[in-house]
């Protein structure tokens, strides 16, 4: 049976990552482990970063919220362990302002690493200001209430991804990535592997040889029709 959504639950273990692995995720960013997870696991690209040149991996403690009512992340805090990182859900769209600086305090304590919710967030200078990461759907100082039930650490989907507790997210300038736990060896190897491909590449381009050569390109270019011509009258009409 699944959790996905169920309210009023709050599940104590979740599986976590090494340090030695959240930290390589972070260092590989969002665009390449993307690549290396062939092309999935990706948040809608509405979520958008408070600060920037930040990038932060951590084991996904999901919290489920009813739209207006942030009383679950005070539930979410106590679960919460160095490496972790809170995904935020809606059971509906609302981007009113659920989580601050207090809140943000309170997780900073337990080591918590940042924030990635499908919601809106406030007080995002004194958030740039701590240094507490924060990926959302909007700024919007909109207050929130205490009076509903949600869950912490069922599967939730936020912004368009399933993440279940335990999953590697990874977030930086470029989005939200999410890997699923099992899966999460398998795409950093890969990962690696198209970082040391780049780092040969980006030697190359920077020494001035072109991407058409470098990858090729002119025999397929000139099979799909790619013509030169020396002057635009050269063109024939
Ligand atoms: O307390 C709230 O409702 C959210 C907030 O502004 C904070 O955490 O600072
Ligand atoms: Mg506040």
């Amino acid at each position: 049976m699944t959790l996905l959504n169920r309210k009023g639950i709050v599940i104590r273990t979740l599986p976590r990552h090494e340090e030695s692995t959240l930290r390589q995720l972070a260092t590989a960013g969002v665009a390449t482990l993307h690549e290396a997870f062939d092309r999935q696991g990706l948040m809608a690209p509405y979520i958008r970063p408070v600060q920037q040149g930040i990038s932060r991996a951590g084991n996904a403690v999901t919290v489920l919220v009813t739209p207006g009512d942030n009383w679950m992340f005070h539930v979410a805090v106590e679960q919460c362990r160095p490496g972790d990182i809170l995904v935020v859900a809606p059971t509906s769209p609302c981007g009113d302002g659920f989580f601050g600086d207090l809140l943000a305090t309170s997780l900073q304590s337990r080591g918590v690493v940042g924030l990635v919710g499908d919601i809106g967030i406030r007080d995002s200078h004194t958030l740039r200001e701590m240094g507490f990461a924060v990926w959302s759907r909007q700024v919007y100082a909109q207050g929130t209430v205490k009076e509903t039930l949600g869950s912490v650490n069922v599967p939730v989907i936020c912004a368009g991804q399933l993440v279940t507790p335990g999953d590697a997210v990874v977030a930086d300038d470029d989005g939200v990535v999410v890997i699923p736990h099992a899966q999460v060896r398998a795409v950093q190897a890969k990962a690696e592997a198209r970082m040391a491909n780049e780092e040969a590449k980006r030697l190359r381009m920077q020494s001035g040889e072109l991407g058409l050569d470098i990858y090729a390109m002119r025999p397929r270019l000139a099979e799909k029709g790619l013509r030169y011509y020396d002057s635009a009258d050269d063109v024939e009409i």
